[in-house]
């Protein structure tokens, strides 16, 4: 397929179903990180626009517009909504690869992965309807207990860069599905194609004020929204320390939040693996994949000792062959980091891993056939040691580090070995030793015998500094669903608690 060439189209914030100024008037340069050119702007909101937009969102709650829609209705929004970004799929990969730097390809299968998320939470509105009053039976006849599941209001949503229109997805189709009006900020380095979302939602008249699309600065525009006290939730992914600041603010309104925050996850392979390309190839995807910008990223690989020379050979090879190019070009595997910040803050690590004695068996700097643009090569460290920078602290780009293992005891232990806890991969034939790892792992997710395949279905997040909540699947629209008991007194009978002022 030919790639289309794109200006990034100019776009104002979306409020209550247009386009409207912020009202400060400011905007935010758009860099390509292929070339470090600035490409167009975005608007910058504030404190003020994040009011309007959480004031058009309480109003479409309020009147017959979404606030009084049933899942079936909003189901049809949602599938219009998929059917739209189907139909701009070429136009928006484009517009997320020269925003953010992933490869055409990639971009494009996070499309289908937007399509297919719209069109499951579709189907889980249209189910909702069959499960908002459901009895609860009691021990006792003379009361009726029904629960209820219903929208939780006006949810703030915020999401990062690193699968922007993927990430915001992940967010905003469970919260319409459920009923709730949204307002969304995305990441300030890469919003264009949450605002394409914006003029979809036009195109196919979603009701106003159900999602408002602020762009903008953290601290100028995510942070007032976590703070506003008509904002009845929090949807966060992101790194750990924004996490901390959202998860302080909310607790000052006791507002509940959900944290999809950073990793560093392990994948363990042993000596017996059946294929060793097939587990190279795994290793490779679970760490370069996404220019490296993967918070489930298998950064750390832990191989047994008995095969780590073969593999390491074999993974050098492979790592060779990675095309990295301009991210528009057909093939490239390989694109530049999201920004200038994060092309320093990687080398850095790398810098301080080398200076803490460990070794750069490949990689480590700007690819030479690249002068310009946030490059840098696929990077595999070794001879690292646990209390090594390089092992505890998440590099969000594309550098692995190696540690090696004796016994499955020693294996395990190093792949616990760190503060977060989102996801961790095992290779292996013996799936009765994939079994003890599934449940040894401290995380949220497990591969076996693969890293990264992400469907929509399951559940998907973390535990310790990786956050806490699920997305994904059904686990995901009970986060934007208030549950409600309802019981009422049936029998005819007094209660007689008190004795009756007629029988004193
Ligand atoms: N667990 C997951 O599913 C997941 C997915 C993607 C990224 N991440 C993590 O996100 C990090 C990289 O993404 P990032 O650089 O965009 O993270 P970030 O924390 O810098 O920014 C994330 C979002 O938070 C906003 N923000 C920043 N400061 C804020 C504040 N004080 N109040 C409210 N909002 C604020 C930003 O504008 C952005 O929209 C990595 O650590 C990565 O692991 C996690
Ligand atoms: N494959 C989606 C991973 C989300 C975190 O970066
Ligand atoms: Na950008």
């Amino acid at each position: 397929m030919a790639i289309p060439n794109m200006q990034i189209p100019s776009r104002q914030l979306f409020i209550d179903g247009e386009w409207r100024e912020p009202v400060k008037k400011n905007r935010l340069p758009v860099i390509n990180p292929a070339t470090e050119e600035i490409i167009g702007y975005i608007p910058a909101a504030t404190a003020e626009d994040v009011d309007i937009a959480v004031k058009a969102a309480r109003r479409a709650l309020g009147r017959n517009g979404w606030g009084s829609t049933t899942g079936a209705q909003r189901a049809k929004f949602l599938r219009a909504i998929a059917a739209k970004v189907l139909e701009k799929r070429p136009e928006l990969a484009t517009l997320e690869t020269i925003d953010n730097g992933k490869p055409w390809f990639e971009a494009a299968s996070d499309i289908d992965d937007v399509v297919a998320c719209f069109e499951y939470y579709a189907d889980l509105a249209e189910a909702l309807d069959s499960k908002n009053k459901t009895e609860v039976k009691l021990h006792l006849d003379s009361f009726k207990t029904h629960v209820y599941k219903e929208p939780l209001g006006v949810v703030g949503l915020i999401t990062p860069w690193n699968y922007p229109l993927l990430m915001t997805t992940w967010k905003v189709a469970p919260a319409l599905a459920a009923g709730c009006a949204a307002v969304l900020k995305p990441s300030e380095l890469a919003s264009i194609t949450s605002l394409e979302l914006g003029e979809i939602c036009r195109e196919v008249g979603l009701p106003p004020g159900a999602l408002n699309i602020l762009t903008g600065l953290g601290h100028e525009a995510g942070s007032p929204l976590v703070s506003h006290p008509d904002v009845d939730k929090i949807a966060f992914t992101g790194s750990g320390p924004t996490g901390i600041k959202i998860m302080t603010a909310a607790a000052q309104l006791v507002k509940p939040v959900t944290l999809e925050l950073g990793g560093k996850s392990p994948i363990v392979v042993f000596d017996d693996i059946p294929n060793i390309d097939i587990a190279v190839e795994w290793t490779l995807f679970g760490c370069f994949w996404t220019n490296g910008q993967i918070c489930s990223a298998t950064s750390r690989l832990i191989i047994q000792d008995t095969i780590a020379s073969q593999f390491l050979d074999r993974l050098l090879e492979w790592t060779k062959n990675i095309k990295i190019s301009d991210p528009l070009e057909e093939d490239c595997k390989l694109g530049p980091v999201i920004s200038r910040g994060q092309y320093e803050k990687v080398l850095k690590l790398i810098s301080t891993a080398k200076n803490e004695g460990a070794t750069i068996l490949y990689g480590g700097e700007r690819p030479q056939h690249l002068k310009k643009g946030y490059y840098i090569q696929p990077t595999i460290i070794t001879d690292v040691d646990t209390s090594m920078e390089i092992w505890k602290e998440e590099v969000f780009g594309p550098v692995l580090c190696v540690k090696t293992f004796k016994t499955e005891e020693e294996a395990i232990e190093l792949a616990n070995d760190t503060k977060y806890g989102l996801g961790a991969a095992i290779l292996s034939k013996d799936l009765d030793r994939c079994e003890r790892f599934t449940k040894a792992f401290q995380s949220g997710i497990v591969w076996i015998n693969c890293s990264q395949p992400c469907f929509w279905q399951p559940p998907w997040g973390g535990k310790k500094r990786s956050g806490f909540g699920r997305e994904l699947g059904e686990w995901s629209l009970e986060n934007y669903l208030n549950i409600k008991q309802v019981t009422q007194y049936v029998s005819d009978e007094p209660w007689a608690f008190y004795k009756s002022p007629s029988k004193l």
